[in-house]
């Protein structure tokens, strides 16, 4: 995996608003991430997660700007851009009967020439995904037949085989058991430290976001309502405000800790 941005920002969103079925989404939506850094996206239910990441992943039209790498990515073909950015989105399609290995495969194909094979190097890649995500023994097992929170690994494992300097993430963990997520999150933090991908995720596991964050944006109705560090943002009155959430916040090893309190 190679660090395209040789400094500066690897994403720029600028005024970024979306309809869908005739309804403003998002609005205006303004936002930075600098190479190697983890940006998570919060915000309640509807705010406007998901389809953030969708536009920055060029899954939908939107009137703005999104900039990866310095590109817009309107002048990006689907081949460079896969190149570019893998995503994780929240439910994949997934090709009926297809085996684990095959799915993750298909990650590689930005790499595979049109009508032909993949490399020995492209199978290296996905044994070692797989391995990562202690997956290998599911190789040939057809993903309907996994439980969710290996079908969620496999997802994450088909982004990885991707190599690309940014990672979308759209609540990655929430099928995950407390060991696989905290294994996951550290493989791509891991990532980002040695490699210098950059991460951008969204998550309704605010402790997990102030943990892992280097930055956080808090989505509400479509706009930015809070942008800063973890700190900055996960406070009890900002979490009142937009989630409506009696919460206490304590102060953890790598960042705020979010526990919610019995009214
Ligand atoms: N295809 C669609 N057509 C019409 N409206 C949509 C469509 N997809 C999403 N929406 C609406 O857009 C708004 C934002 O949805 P989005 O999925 O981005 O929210 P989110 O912040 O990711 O929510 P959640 O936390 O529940 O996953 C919601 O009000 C949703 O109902």
């Amino acid at each position: 995996m190679s660090t395209a941005a040789s400094g500066g920002n690897t994403v720029e969103v600028r005024g970024v608003t979306v309809a869908l079925d005739g309804r403003t989404v998002l609005s205006g939506v303004d936002l930075d991430a600098r190479a190697g850094e983890w940006l998570t996206v919060i915000g309640p239910n509807g705010a406007g997660k998901s389809t953030l990441l969708r536009a920055v992943g060029g899954a939908l039209s939107f009137t703005g700007s999104v900039t990866i790498f310095g590109t817009s990515t309107a002048d990006l073909a689907r081949r460079a851009r896969a190149r570019l950015v893998a995503t994780v989105p929240q439910q994949p399609t997934v090709p009926p009967g297809m085996v684990v290995e095959d799915y993750v495969l298909l990650g590689r194909t930005p790499y595979i020439p049109a009508l032909g094979r993949e490399s020995a190097a492209d199978r290296a890649v996905v044994h070692r995904v797989l391995e990562r995500l202690d997956l290998t023994r599911f190789a040939s097992r057809p993903l309907a037949r996994l439980s969710g929170g290996e079908r969620q690994r496999a997802f994450l494992a088909r982004a990885l085989a991707q190599e690309a300097p940014l990672l979308l993430l759209d609540e990655p963990t929430t099928a995950l058991d407390i060991g696989h997520q905290q294994e996951v999150l550290d493989l791509v933090d891991e990532l980002r430290r040695d490699q210098g991908l950059t991460v951008l995720a969204t998550t309704h596991d605010l402790s997990v976001a102030g943990e892992y964050a280097d930055r956080l944006v808090l989505l509400a109705e479509g706009r930015v309502a809070a942008a800063g560090a973890p700190a900055e943002v996960l406070t009890e009155e900002l979490l009142s405000r937009h989630y409506g959430a009696r919460v206490r916040v304590l102060p953890g090893e790598h960042g705020p800790l979010v526990v919610p309190v019995r009214w």
